[in-house]
């Protein structure tokens, strides 16, 4: 955006001139072919700032992932051979007309580098608009979410007690898809941690750029009844190398096979689409929670999850969600947050041409659901497997919990942050330390040199389930 200001520019000679009032600006020597290379012109006369470099991602053309240019409005006709003309630019203070010459390089939102404050300033002066509008914040109803509370006047409540009720509004949603979450934090300064900035969702949210494959690419299986067969169904995987289909479920428990806690696979669940509506015994994660779920402080790593319930060996939790983002827009992310929440959807890359730089990724940090509360161990007691419902997608998919061995109610649900981790690292200076306390703890959660300065979470999925799995 910031080359199209600065070609532009080339093909303007300026020209100030110290008796034009109010420090006008006069351009010559702007011929038709240079306007006409730059493709969208002006017809009427230009004012340069800031603004005019921006370009919005509603501009995106989704269908192609491409920018569309920005709207303009109709070239001014120029008659042949009349190639000369002037425009006159107003420009409103000198301190514009410094920002228009010296072209700075915007890498920083800095007064220094993006003058907005005394842009803002000379165009009041000019009595354009005013400098500063102000707004009585109290007034301000907060943009949490609340639910439907039209028209409630918040200036006598605090900010603790509308964090709480956006909270427990968001929570309430879940409640209705399955037994409690909840949050068990007494010290109020604690839970108003947890909750600040964070509502609860029920599915992903997806940003910008991020699109699900053409519903013509989904597929289901064509199984008659709600009786799929293990042998039959065509929406089970086959084995590598081998017509045999792979069975996540175990027959008669809404539980995977220990065998495939083991695997390094996806696991494709039967869907709306299929002859069995979904009603077959290949749906666990679809039918949703199971479990009871609390969040809690653990004293040393933050907020925790556990459930007041037992959970048996291959039994389903819940899914890890959040916005999805594409893995640029997490890498700008990345570096703004301290505890990260983002999870890559990185199972395909590698057996497809899905490139690293053409993920997805998820952010559970402002949205998301109980699981973005489970902290790491190296000895963890869940795993995180990739589900696809849809089929046809490979870039988006489901990250869903299952216990890897018998849980007793009350303790705290954990899982390998990352479990490609290669046994003979050593610990990096700078690493986060992890403080999960198992006897065989590596020491660190994030081994590699883009994490070191970060506490920051990006399971990699792909990897495969680190040798603790089965202790
Ligand atoms: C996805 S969040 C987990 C929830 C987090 N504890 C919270 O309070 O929101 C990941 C962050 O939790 C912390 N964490 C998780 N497991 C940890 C461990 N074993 N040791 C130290 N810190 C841990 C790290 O700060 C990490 O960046």
């Amino acid at each position: 955006m910031a080359s199209i200001i600065r070609s532009f520019t080339d093909y303007i000679l300026y020209q100030p001139e110290p008796s034009l009032p109010n420090g006008f600006l006069k351009i010559t020597s702007v011929t038709s072919q240079k306007l006409g290379d730059l493709g969208p012109t002006f017809s009427s006369p230009l004012v340069v700032s800031p603004a005019t470099n921006k370009r919005k991602s509603s501009e995106l053309d989704d269908s192609k992932h491409t920018l569309r240019p920005p709207i303009t409005p109709p070239q001014p006709r120029i008659p042949e051979g009349n190639q000369h003309f002037i425009v006159e630019i107003p420009s409103p203070s000198l301190s514009l007309d410094q920002y228009v010459k010296v072209q700075p390089k915007h890498d920083g939102l800095s007064e220094k580098y993006y003058p907005v404050e005394s842009i803002e300033r000379s165009k009041a002066f000019d009595r354009r608009y005013p400098y500063k509008r102000t707004v009585k914040r109290s007034l301000v109803p907060l943009s949490a979410d609340i639910g439907d509370q039209h028209g409630r006047d918040f200036r006598s409540e605090d900010l603790e007690t509308i964090q709480r009720a956006s909270l427990t509004h968001s929570l309430s949603r879940l409640q209705a898809d399955g037994p409690e979450v909840f949050f068990n934090i007494e010290k109020q300064n604690l839970f108003l941690l947890a909750a600040s900035n964070f509502g609860f969702v029920k599915d992903y949210i997806l940003r910008d750029n991020v699109q699900p494959v053409p519903e013509a690419f989904n597929s289901g299986c064509e199984c008659a009844g709600g009786a799929c067969e293990p042998d039959k169904c065509s929406c089970l995987a086959t084995e590598e190398d081998s017509e045999e289909l792979i069975v996540p479920y175990q027959l008669g428990k809404m539980a995977l096979d220990p065998h495939f806690l083991k695997r390094k696979s996806m696991i494709y669940e039967c869907n709306h689409r299929c002859g069995c509506r979904g009603n077959c015994r290949f749906n666990v994660t679809q039918r949703g929670r199971r479990f009871r779920l609390e969040i809690f402080h653990t004293g040393n790593r933050g907020f925790g999850l556990r459930s007041p319930d037992d959970i048996q060996v291959g039994e389903y939790l819940d899914r890890y969600l959040g916005e999805v983002l594409t893995k640029e827009e997490a890498d700008q992310r990345e570096d703004d947050q301290k505890i990260s929440y983002l999870f890559g959807l990185d199972f395909m890359v590698g057996s497809t041409d899905i490139s690293e730089q053409e993920i997805y990724v998820v952010d559970g940090q402002k949205f998301g659901n109980a699981t973005r509360f489970m902290n790491h161990s190296c000895n963890p007691n869940c795993k995180i497997i990739p589900v696809s419902i849809n089929h046809g997608d490979e870039k988006l998919y489901y990250l869903a919990f299952f216990a890897l061995r018998y849980i007793p109610a009350g303790t705290e649900l954990t899982f390998d942050y990352n479990p490609g981790f290669d046994k003979k690292e050593k610990m990096s200076s700078g690493a986060v330390k992890c403080l999960c306390g198992d006897k065989r703890c590596r020491g660190q959660l994030w081994p590699n040199a883009r994490k070191q300065n970060q506490q920051g979470v990006s399971a990699d999925t792909s990897a495969s389930s680190s040798s603790s799995d089965e202790s």
